[in-house]
C-alpha cells in the first residue's frame, strides 16, 4: 500500500521536492528525541487476507512538542500510535518491523510486563471516547486513586490528595466533591477531562491522544485542547495527537505527520505544512477544510477557549 508517487529529489518544475517523509530523522531532533518510531510496518491478518494498516512509517517526537498524525479515515493513524506501546491485538495485529525508541528503551522489544510499566507511566494514552480510560463501575475518585498508586508510593490518603490535585489540574469544578461520582454523572467534556486527568496520574512524558475531542460538542472541543496544549506548555509533556480534523492541527501542532494508506507522505512543522504543502495529498486536505484560506487561520478561531 506503500505510496510510490512521491519523487526522490526535485520536481520538474523546480519546485522543492516533497520532504521524504520516511527518510532520516529531522536534523534538530537528531540528538535526542523522546520518541523515535523508524519504519514500523503493522499488518493485519483476516479471512480477507493481509491489510498493510501501518506500511513504512518514520517519524520523531521531541520533549514537550505536539506531534499530529493527520490523515483520512484508514490510513492508519490510529493503528501507528497504537503499535507504539502494543496496544494492537495481536493476533489479527502483527507489529511486522520497525523499531520504537522512547526516551532510549525498545519499546518493542519489552516484555510484557515491562510494557505494562511503560504503559499509563511514562506514555500514556487518551481516547476519543473516554469510555476508554473509565470503568463504569467505579468512582472517579477510586479509579484516580488507584491509577496514582500504581505509578507511586503514596499511602492512600496522599494518593486522594493528588487525584483532587489532577481533578483540579484538568479544569474540574469542585474537585474533591466529584471524587464520588461514577463516571455516567458527569458530562462527556468532564468524563474527557478524567481520561486525561488518569493520564497525568502516572507522571507521563508522552500523551498519546486518538481523536480526543471528535465525540464532544464543538465547544468543548476547544477546552478539552487547550488543556492538552497548557499540560504540553507547564508540565513539558509531549503530545502526539491523532486527528483528521486540520483546524485541530493548526490550533495545537508543532509539527505535522501526514499518514496514507498506512504510509507517511509528508512531515515537518505545521508552519511548513499549512503554507508549503509539498504533497498532493496534504495540499487536498488541506483544499477539504471548511473555511481554510491559506493564511494559516480557519473559521474556528475565536471558538470558546
Ligand atoms: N482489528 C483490525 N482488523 C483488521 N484490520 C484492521 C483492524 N484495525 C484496523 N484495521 C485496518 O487498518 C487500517 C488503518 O486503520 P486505522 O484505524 O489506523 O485508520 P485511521 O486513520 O485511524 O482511521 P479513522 O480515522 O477512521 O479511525 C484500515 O484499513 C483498517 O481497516
Amino acid at each position: 500500500m506503500g505510496d510510490t508517487d512521491e519523487p526522490g529529489a526535485g520536481t520538474p518544475d523546480g519546485s522543492p521536492a516533497p520532504e521524504d517523509a520516511n527518510g532520516p530523522p529531522d536534523s534538530e531532533n537528531a540528538s535526542e528525541p523522546l520518541l523515535s518510531v523508524e519504519n514500523l510496518q503493522t499488518r493485519f491478518h483476516t479471512d480477507a487476507g493481509t491489510t498493510r494498516a501501518v506500511d513504512g512509517v518514520s517519524f520523531e517526537v521531541a520533549r514537550g512538542e505536539t506531534v499530529c498524525l493527520v490523515g483520512e479515515s484508514g490510513s492508519g493513524k490510529t493503528v501507528a500510535s497504537e503499535s507504539i506501546t502494543r496496544l494492537i491485538r495481536e493476533p489479527p495485529g502483527e507489529i511486522a518491523g520497525g523499531t520504537v525508541r522512547f526516551d532510549g528503551i525498545d519499546l518493542l522489544s519489552l516484555s510484557t510486563s515491562e510494557l505494562r510499566e511503560v504503559r499509563g507511566g511514562r506514555i500514556a494514552h487518551v481516547f476519543q471516547h473516554p469510555q476508554g480510560s473509565l470503568n463504569p463501575v467505579y468512582t472517579v475518585g477510586w479509579q484516580l486513586i488507584e491509577a496514582v498508586r500504581l505509578h507511586s508510593d503514596l499511602t492512600k490518603a496522599e494518593a486522594r490528595a493528588r487525584a483532587v490535585d489532577l481533578l483540579d489540574r484538568v479544569g474540574m469544578p469542585n474537585p474533591a466533591g466529584r471524587l464520588d461520582d461514577h463516571p455516567h454523572e458527569l458530562s462527556g467534556g468532564q468524563q474527557q477531562r478524567v481520561a486525561i486527568a488518569m493520564a497525568l496520574a502516572g507522571d507521563p512524558d508522552l500523551i498519546i491522544a486518538d481523536e480526543p475531542t471528535t465525540a464532544l460538542d464543538v465547544t468543548i472541543q476547544s477546552q478539552v485542547l487547550g488543556l492538552l496544549d497548557g499540560i504540553r506548555s507547564e508540565l513539558g509533556v509531549a503530545v502526539l495527537l491523532v486527528t483528521h480534523d486540520l483546524g485541530v492541527v493548526a490550533e495545537v501542532a508543532d509539527r505535522v505527520v501526514v499518514l496514507r494508506d498506512g504510509d507517511a507522505v509528508e512531515r515537518g512543522d505545521v508552519s511548513k505544512i499549512f503554507e508549503r504543502p509539498s504533497h498532493p495529498y496534504t495540499r487536498r486536505l488541506l483544499d477539504s477544510v471548511p473555511g481554510w484560506d491559506r493564511t494559516g487561520t480557519t473559521d474556528r478561531e475565536g471558538e470558546d477557549g
